[in-house]
Parts: C-alpha cells; sequence; structure tokens
C-alpha cells in the first residue's frame, strides 16, 4: 500500500495492504472492532482473527515491542482505504475514544447513552427540563439549588467549550421544584466542531430524562423594532445552514431516536410562548418581548449588510450563530421545544462608516450580563409553570 513517510515521500507496502514496518495499523473503522486492540484479520498476524497463528508475535505485539519498525508510514485517504474498503488504523482503544471526541460526526447510540448514564449515576437526578445557555447567559444556570457540576473536560466523550462566555459546564439540580440540567457553554459550528457533535448534547439529555429543551442564545436584532436588550420568543427559524446542505441529522439515522424524514413545522411549543408571554406580562417587560425568526449562521463572522439585508427579505427577526441544530436534533427526539433570543446588538442595514454600529463579542456579553435578571426569571417561572401543571 502507498502512503507518506515522515519526510513526505511516497512510501510503499509490501502488497499485501501492510506496510514494510507494520508502521501503521491493521484494525477496522467498524465501531465495536475498534474498541478491541488486539482484533487482527492479517494473514501475517498472530493475534485474534489473523491467520497466521504459528507466527511469533502478533501485529500489535509487533508495534508495541518496536519490532519491524522502520520509517514511519503516514497513511493518505487512498492508502487507508486499499483493504476492502476498510480503513486501517493503529490506534488503542483511548486514543480511539480521544479521536472520536475531536473528529467524530455521528455519535452511536450506545455512546450517547453511556454519557447519559455518566450524568444521571453521577448526578442521582433524572432531568426533564434541559437548558442551553447562551453567550453570556451561564447565569441560567447559577440559579439551579443544589447543583452537581460536570465540567465537560471530564465527562467522557464530551466536546470542550471554546468560547469566552461559555464556561464549559453541566449543571443539574432543582429549579422552582423541578429537575433540570443546564448547559454552561453550547457547541457552536464556527469552533470547528461538525453540526451533529454540536448538538450531540440534546440526545444526551433525551436520554437523561429530558422532555423539554429551554434554548437561549445572544442573537443581533434585525428587525427594526427591536431594541437592545430585548427578547424575542422564537417561533420559527430560517437555518441557512440547512440551506447550504447541512444539517445535524445527516448520516446513518437511528430510529431510535426519531425518524429519517422529522417534519419540523410546529416545532417550537405554542403552549409554552403563549405561557412566556403571560410571564412577560406580569414581569412588566411586555413592551420588550417578542415573538419572532431566528436565523442562524455558521458566523464565527457577523454579517454584511447585504446578508442582513437579505435575511430581513426573508422575514428573519434575529441572526445568531447557534440554536437552529439543537432545536431540529430535540424535535428529531420528539422533546418540546421552547427558544429565545436576548437582543444582544442592532443589526445594521444601511452602510455607514461609523465603528460603534458593528457587532462585537464585548458587546454581545455585556448586554447579556446586564439582562440576566430577566432572563433568569423568565426561564425561572416558566419551569415553574411545566412543573406544577405536570404536579397538579
Ligand atoms: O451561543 P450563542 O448563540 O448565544 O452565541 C452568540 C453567537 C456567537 O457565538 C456569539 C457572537 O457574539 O454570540
Ligand atoms: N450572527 C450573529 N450572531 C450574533 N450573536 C450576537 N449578535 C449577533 C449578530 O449580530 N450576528
Amino acid at each position: 500500500m502507498t502512503g507518506y513517510n515522515s519526510n513526505g515521500e511516497v512510501a510503499t507496502s509490501n502488497g499485501n495492504g501492510h506496510s514494510n514496518g507494520h508502521s501503521n495499523g491493521h484494525k477496522t473503522a467498524d465501531y465495536t472492532a475498534q474498541e478491541n486492540a488486539t482484533m487482527c484479520s492479517r494473514d501475517c498476524c498472530s493475534g485474534p482473527g489473523g491467520s497466521n497463528k504459528g507466527a511469533a508475535t502478533s501485529c500489535t505485539e509487533k508495534k508495541k515491542s518496536g519490532i519491524g519498525n522502520g520509517e514511519k508510514i503516514i497513511p493518505t485517504p487512498q492508502s487507508l482505504l486499499q483493504n476492502g474498503g476498510k480503513i486501517e488504523c493503529f490506534l488503542t482503544p483511548e486514543e480511539v475514544r480521544a479521536i472520536r471526541v475531536l473528529n467524530e460526526d455521528t455519535y452511536p447510540y450506545e455512546v450517547i447513552q453511556e454519557i447519559a448514564d455518566f450524568i444521571t449515576k453521577g448526578s442521582g437526578m433524572r432531568p426533564k427540563i434541559g437548558i442551553i445557555c447562551g453567550s453570556g447567559l451561564g447565569s441560567l444556570a447559577e440559579i439551579i439549588q443544589d447543583p452537581k457540576i460536570f465540567e465537560y473536560e471530564k465527562i467522557p466523550n464530551f466536546p470542550v467549550s471554546t468560547v469566552e462566555g461559555h464556561a464549559g459546564k453541566l449543571v443539574i439540580g432543582t429549579l422552582e421544584g423541578a429537575t433540570v440540567m443546564a448547559m454552561q457553554g453550547r457547541f457552536h459550528f464556527y469552533e470547528g466542531y461538525p453540526l451533529a457533535k454540536c448538538s450531540m448534547p440534546v440526545r444526551v439529555m433525551k436520554l437523561c430524562g429530558v422532555e423539554y429543551l429551554f434554548a437561549t442564545n445572544a442573537a443581533g436584532g434585525i428587525n427594526p423594532r427591536y431594541a437592545v436588550g430585548d427578547i424575542m420568543l422564537m417561533h420559527d427559524h430560517v437555518n441557512m445552514l440547512g440551506f447550504a446542505g447541512n444539517s445535524p441529522l445527516q448520516g446513518p439515522n437511528d430510529p431510535r431516536f426519531g425518524p429519517r424524514f422529522p417534519a419540523l413545522v410546529n416545532s417550537y411549543n405554542k403552549e409554552l410562548i403563549n405561557k412566556a408571554i403571560e410571564i412577560g406580562k406580569t414581569m412588566g417587560i411586555e413592551s420588550n418581548v417578542h415573538v419572532g425568526v431566528y436565523s442562524c449562521l455558521g458566523g464565527p463572522n457577523y454579517e454584511t449588510i447585504a446578508e442582513l439585508k437579505a435575511l430581513r427579505m426573508m422575514g428573519v427577526d434575529a441572526v445568531g450563530m447557534s440554536t437552529v441544530h439543537e432545536v431540529i436534533t430535540a424535535r428529531h427526539c420528539d422533546m418540546k421545544v421552547f427558544a429565545f433570543s436576548l437582543i444582544t446588538n442592532k443589526c445594521a442595514t444601511e452602510y455607514s462608516d461609523k465603528k460603534d454600529e458593528e457587532a462585537n463579542h464585548e458587546e454581545v456579553m455585556a448586554v447579556a450580563k446586564n439582562r440576566q435578571k430577566a432572563c433568569c426569571e423568565l426561564v425561572a417561572r416558566l419551569v415553574r409553570e411545566i412543573h406544577s401543571n405536570a404536579a397538579s
């Protein structure tokens, strides 16, 4: 097989798929097989499954002992696929797991179940409501009582937060009598994570027992009636990443989560929107509460004037870089969804040289901090409604 050696030169194997020095391995891309570090079906190998039982050492042992280690072969995608279409790699189960966290687009059901078990067993709780805190809205998780906190880094197979204003913690506890779990930090497409990974925690929530998803975000207000600090209850979205052929549901569908072709009309629960409007009135902020359409762009750059004009023509009221793929994933597995945007900046739709009209993350964070009290109250009161209705 042909690959690149560590000097960048083309290197050729002995023709049966093994490199000359056995320095690249021989485990298949099959999930179960990857977990088994010693499995081998190579003719030259004495490892389990290998046909050369008389050989003194298995490929794995050769690698460990350094036997046959010549030049390091760096495989190319083509060379990896020469073994009957199976990708070969030489990794321990731990290495496979680490790579999955970095690269995996679609997490198998069993891995998500493992993560959910880690959380429910570790916390001793089965939450009913899941909350995703938007940029600067981490305080939504700080109102949770008797919290059990899991740092993302310590949760097996979990990605890590890389954005300021996203602490990277999962908080489980009680809010207004209900058991809730909150993500202090979400994953964005622009961080380099595929969409399925960005919204993988929603499936974890589902397998933890969550029935309601509350997704929050910081967004730019395109609707000219919106002011900075207003809250827009999402009643629909325009999925710009979907227009470009990207979806968190791409790839094989596992019907244990939901159907291959889920419908998305009525994604945002009308009852919860109406309750939130009522809550806004009792809080005396009804003039700052709107119901509108959100659109997610890939980011991390903010939009051009022409893009904002186009979005407005499409009926978009607020624009951000998240939430839509989480909502798609939640609806796919039949969760009830409530989502809102905190309008952290007004989007300019006319050309201007004024610097202060340009969006920036510092402003986004500052507005979120200023409005955290109102956002926390809205969330807490809605959780109370859900909990008391369930109890009655
Ligand atoms: O996580 P959200 O959607 O609240 O964060 C928004 C979008 C970008 O991540 C960031 C831009 O300031 O805020
Ligand atoms: N895409 C986008 N995301 C945001 N998040 C907060 N403000 C904005 C904005 O103006 N545009």
